[in-house]
């Protein structure tokens, strides 16, 4: 049978299912065919823009009839913002979405056809919930624009307000912005590798109400930068640093190695489950502070910490996991590749008072056997890697150590399917899997999952 579409063709299309992208799926004469920014249920008229061997991808021209699950999304720009995929899916629908994005990936990744995943946990008010914005800066029209790439572009799609992220990031799009304008300042242009200004990062302490703006630049300094600091300070409560970041590279990777403090701190503190921390530029931390204390406090308690226990944190970053989970613990060890994040670890351990945890700069893959080397016991491991998930080396030397728990925090259902198949393989059984949603109209999920070992 040939392929029953055409490109440039329009059809109606019934949308079963959604996709890991949040794209909608749909069939026409039961040939599979995805339609971006599609709610599940909505039947769309759909115009096809390209048509390969096992499947075609669309674009919708108009909602025939919309799916009881489709609204109106809060953001003007919802359509075209790469930001948000799915705003114009109810939220609970969105965390049904998610639940069974988890249990599809354990399925079909995992192979595990009997683990139960539980529902996702939502925000009461899934707004304003983001502490930290990227913001690639542009001209057009010879007028400022600053915003978010529009989905699988580097079109910059201009916003003067963004519904999911701190008021603060408003008021920093307004005075930088500003500033563009009134020095007209040169913004970096991805072709030609030329220009100054190429991105704005702010962060924000939501407890602390402190704000630091990371201006990125391809070069050393940026010119009237008092004038800058001072328009930055008149529009924004809480400005506590201003740092530039600079980047020369002609790369799509955001942020270089290299940073410049130009007004207050080089760090913002912020505090997370009743402790202290320290956030410079290039750390990570959790945007969403506020699903980030519902994601800790769960994987504290799979990690079921009575006092008396070793445990060993992975890819710790500044140490939020580990300096928690010391309250409960006898020893910590916190491994993390970024010397910055490392160091900013152990200052907060100070700040906090805390004495029974030791961080080590290292990959986890590489540390994790000095542990064996040493002979040290290690009753728990939690592990919350990047997006690609756990080296397999790191996994192997895991499981030889033969903690009675691992805890797995994941951002990626599916690296998160394959590591724990390997631990499935190799002695542990998942006994919970609980997604938390920290990223609110957007397809992202993040899990915590406990795997036990199994007694022989
Ligand atoms: C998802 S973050 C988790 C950080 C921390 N647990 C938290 O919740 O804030 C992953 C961290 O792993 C670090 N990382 C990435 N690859 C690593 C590796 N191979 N070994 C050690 N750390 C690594 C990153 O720098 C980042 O800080």
């Amino acid at each position: 049978m040939g392929i029953p579409v055409k490109v440039d063709s329009v059809y109606e299309v019934v949308i079963e299912d959604i996709g890991t992208d949040g794209e909608g799926i749909g069939h026409i004469a039961g040939f599979t065919v995805f339609v971006p920014r599609a709610v599940i249920g909505d039947r769309v008229s759909v115009k096809i823009d390209k048509v390969g061997k096992r499947y075609a991808v669309g674009h919708i021209e108009s909602v025939v009839e919309p799916s009881d699950y489709r609204i109106q999304p809060l953001c003007p720009v919802a359509n075209r913002c790469g930001g948000c995929h799915i705003q114009a899916m109810a939220y609970d629908a969105q965390l049904a979405y998610k639940t069974r994005h988890v249990k599809d990936a354990l399925q079909r990744i995992g192979g595990f056809d009997d683990v139960s995943v539980l529902d996702t946990i939502g925000m009461e008010r899934p707004w304003h919930y983001r502490n930290k914005a990227q913001l690639p800066v542009g001209v057009f029209s010879g007028r400022p624009v600053m915003g978010f790439f529009a989905a699988g572009t580097h079109d910059i799609v201009d916003i003067d307000t963004c519904p999911i992220q701190h008021p603060a990031v408003d008021a920093a799009i307004k005075a930088v912005k500003d500033y563009v304008s009134s020095y007209n300042v040169a913004v970096y242009d991805e072709m030609t590798g030329k220009g100054l200004l190429r991105h704005i990062m702010v962060r924000v302490g939501f407890n602390s109400g402190q704000v630091m703006v990371v201006p990125v630049i391809n070069g050393d300094s940026i010119p009237h930068a008092k004038e800058f600091t001072d328009m930055l300070r008149q529009n924004i409560d809480g400005l506590a640093s201003v740092v530039l970041n600079i980047n020369r590279r002609r790369t799509n990777v955001i942020l270089g190695s290299q940073c410049k403090v130009i007004y207050g701190n080089d760090h913002i503190m912020d505090t997370l489950c009743g402790l202290t921390f320290k956030i410079s530029p290039l750390s990570f931390f959790q945007v969403n502070p506020r699903q980030t204390e519902v994601l800790y406090t769960k994987a504290i308690e799979y990690a079921g910490l009575d006092g008396t226990q070793t445990v060993l944190d992975a890819y710790c970053g500044i140490g939020t996991i580990s300096l928690i989970a010391a309250q409960k613990a006898a020893k910590i060890y916190g491994i993390e590749e970024i010397q910055q994040a490392v160091d900013d670890a152990r200052e907060n351990a100070r700040l906090n008072d805390i004495s029974n945890v030791e961080f080590i700069c290292a990959k986890a893959e590489d540390a994790i056997g000095r542990f064996i080397e040493d002979k040290v016991r290690i009753d728990v491991i939690i592990m919350d890697p990047p997006r690609k998930g756990c080296d397999k080396g790191f996994l192997e030397t895991a499981v030889r150590l033969c903690p009675e728990r691992m805890v797995y925090v994941s951002c990626n259902p599916a690296t998160l399917a394959r590591d724990m198949r390997f631990l499935a393989d190799h002695g542990y059984k998942a006994t919970a899997v609980q997604p938390v949603d920290m990223f609110p109209h957007t397809t992202h999920v993040e899990t915590v999952v406990l795997m036990s070992r199994v007694e022989k």
